[in-house]
């Protein structure tokens, strides 16, 4: 993930192993209308040409060396999944790799339906937390803008898990190649991020990782439904009150503890309290999604330091501005809506039942088009790029990845960077 590949893993569920579903689930109907169909695979080329005008031309050499390239990935990919897996699944490619997981396409062989497989490595306690957190997560939630878990394969060193195939890219790669974007856009985007992440805290859901990088649309097209990905650092806990859980009158359990503790996540959207190590609840994905508002509608980070404790006494501070282009350009109802996910104490933050009801998502929404915000968007996503290529040098798994996230993806949370607990708590008194 981006710089840092190491990252302080949550807990791990306290009923250890989730039970997996090992045979086929049957395939939700639920969204026929947007299937990706003959949707081409999103080409994963950088974010920026030289010019303004959108991506550089790819020459057919070079598209044929890539599919080559892929193909012979996906070949020794092949090789190493286990036959059952491939006995139903035909593997076609190597979209990417995770810290414990490698994600191919790939086909159904009966019904040719594309689907992703993450292959996750289980053998040693942390992959095994990972996919734990993640599976116990993806086999409760049903939504269209959250990831859906398709079926599951488990063996003693690796779990495979069957899943909607994203083919539209992530949500700031669409920002930029779109040549136009406006706070319209902004606030369609973020409808579906804040439904799917009001199905997630009304099942009691804290995902705590959520980024651009996590939010992939689901098929290229200019009606595709964004969906809320990766939930290798979610858990259940940290509900509100209010939310469908607690008005079930269920007791906090021991899976389902009301706060949370554990330190994780990525820094630059890390809420106050995690990084003072206060028991924190779903809020903590509200102060994300401000940082994310923030950033879809300006490219740049509302916090920002290339030195980490600078950086973390600034979220503490809540110190973030509205300096610089595009944001005169910006509607104050914006602000607003990212004023109130930006608050440092996180009961006064708005709930993402809150958020979609506000009036710039609301109002926006149904509005005109408004001013071109792209080209401010695309500078200062570019500049961000540019720094982050001197000072983060890629590592080989990031070869693999996705080169679209270089603008603002961030190393994960890294404990040998942590102030301490203490030297935090000194910053807020
Ligand atoms: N269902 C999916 N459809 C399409 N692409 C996906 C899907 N799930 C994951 N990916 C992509 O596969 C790559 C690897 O994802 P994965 O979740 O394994 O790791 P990660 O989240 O990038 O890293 P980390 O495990 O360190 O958090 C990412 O680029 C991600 O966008």
């Amino acid at each position: 993930m981006g710089c840092g590949n190491s990252k302080v893993l949550p807990e791990a569920s306290k009923k250890g192993y989730v039970s997996v579903v090992q045979s086929l689930v049957v395939f939700s109907k639920r969204h026929e209308g947007d299937e990706p169909k003959k949707h081409k695979e999103k080409r994963r080329g950088p974010w920026f040409s030289n010019s303004d005008d959108g991506p550089r031309p790819t020459s057919s050499g070079r598209q044929q060396f890539t599919q080559r390239r892929e193909r012979d990935k996906a070949a020794s990919y092949k090789d190493t999944f286990e036959p059952r897996v491939t006995a139903r699944y035909d593997i076609k490619a190597l979209i990417g790799r995770g810290s414990f997981s490698r994600v191919v396409r790939a086909e159904h062989r009966a019904t040719r339906q594309p689907f992703a497989i993450k292959m996750m490595e289980v053998a040693a306690p942390r992959g095994r937390e990972v996919c734990a957190s993640e599976l116990a997560v993806l086999q409760r939630v049903n939504h269209a803008n959250v990831i859906q878990l398709i079926e599951v394969f488990q063996f003693p060193r690796r779990v495979y898990a069957v899943l909607e195939l994203a083919t539209g890219g992530e949500l700031l790669d669409r920002v930029v190649s779109r040549g136009h974007f406006t706070e319209r856009d902004a606030t369609r985007a973020l409808q579906m991020v804040l439904a799917g992440v009001g199905h997630l805290h009304n099942l009691g859901v804290t995902h705590r990782d959520l980024k651009p990088e996590n939010l992939l649309y689901y098929h290229p097209g200019a009606d595709s439904r964004l969906l809320v990905t990766d939930f290798g650092s979610a858990t259940f806990g940290g509900t509100l009150a209010g939310s469908e859980v607690s008005k079930t009158g269920e007791q906090p359990g021991e899976d389902r503890s009301w706060s949370l503790r554990t330190t994780c996540g990525t820094p630059e959207y890390m809420a106050p309290e995690v990084l003072l190590r206060k028991p924190y609840t779903c809020a903590v994905d509200m102060w994300a999604l401000g940082v994310i508002a923030y950033i879809v509608l300006s490219g740049s980070m509302p916090f920002e330091d290339d030195n980490r404790t600078r950086l973390y006494k600034t979220i503490v501070r809540g110190k973030y501005s509205f300096h610089g282009n595009p944001w005169p350009s910006v509607s104050n109802l914006a602000k607003d809506f990212i004023a109130r996910l930006l608050v440092s104490d996180p009961a006064a933050r708005l709930t993402a039942d809150q958020a979609i009801r506000h009036p710039w998502v609301v109002t926006m929404a149904a509005g005109a088009s408004m001013r071109n915000l792209h080209r401010s968007i695309s500078q200062n996503l570019r500049q961000r790029a540019s720094r982050g290529s001197s000072r983060c040098p890629s590592s080989g798994d990031a070869k693999e990845k996705k080169p679209t996230a270089a603008a603002v993806k961030q190393s994960s949370w890294n404990e040998s960077d942590a102030l301490k607990p203490e030297g935090i708590r000194s910053i807020s008194n």
